[in-house]
């Protein structure tokens, strides 16, 4: 079956690490189903257990990544290798990191891009840190280009969404741009669809209770 990712789709990306009481394919099933039950139109989730647990519950378009190794370094779906399992597990899309910097195995972009498409048969969403990334990795052979490293491959990253950049991806490129990181709320996704996103990916605000308590306990005064 093939799922296309439709036009104005907001995407939850349901996602936990070691450390997060919700870390289990499990606990990522029932938040894909709560975002699904929400409205959601597409799920973006982590690892080929993840998504096997939640292409069980749910017939959304998935969004599939592995993150693997350094987080300061090429992490998201790094090789070829990394994305097999997770198409197999029923990914529509595999996201990589479509960043310039050298990737761990020594391949380049364009070769993993078309090892994907040749073997895997699914789509490729780069995630990108910068318009000459993004120019980059459409050239690479990428379908779908998102902002989901800006702020991540140099200091620290700002507090907001990276609108600017949505909307310069979205004047020189030929694909759709997909809205990604730190986006928190309404006003936020309205601030990007009028940039010219196609999809918007909202993980933090949605699945990490841990993040949202935290948020809310800083504004409690005095602490
Ligand atoms: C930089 C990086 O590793 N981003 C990851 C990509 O899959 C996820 O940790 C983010 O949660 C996702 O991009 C959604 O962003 P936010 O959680 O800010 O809405």
């Amino acid at each position: 079956m093939m799922r296309v990712l439709a036009h104005g789709t907001l995407v939850v990306s349901c996602q936990a690490g070691p450390g997060n009481p919700f870390y289990s394919p499990e606990a990522m099933a029932l938040m894909a189903r709560a975002a699904e039950a929400g409205g959601a139109g597409a799920i973006r989730a982590n690892g080929a257990l993840d998504v096997a647990a939640i292409r069980a519950v749910t017939d959304l378009p998935i969004i599939g990544l592995n993150k693997l190794g350094d987080p300061a370094g090429v992490f998201i779906t790094p090789t070829y290798d990394s994305a097999v399992g997770v198409a197999e597990a029923g990914a529509d899309l595999i996201a990589l990191d479509g960043t310039t910097r050298p990737r761990p195995d020594g391949q380049r972009l364009d070769q993993q891009i078309a090892r994907i498409h040749e073997e895997l048969g699914v789509p490729v969403l780069a995630d990108v840190d910068s318009v000459d990334a993004g120019l980059a990795a459409r050239a690479a052979g990428a379908d779908l280009v998102a902002t989901t490293l800006s702020g991540y491959t140099n200091g620290t990253p700002p507090t907001g969404p990276d609108v600017e950049l949505v909307r310069q991806l979205a004047a020189k490129l030929d694909c759709p741009i997909v809205a990604e990181g730190r986006i928190r709320t309404p006003a936020h996704v309205r601030a990007v669809c009028d940039a010219g996103a196609y999809a918007v990916v909202v993980g933090h605000a949605i699945t990490n209770p841990m993040d949202i308590t935290a948020r809310l306990v800083e504004a409690i005064p005095g602490t």
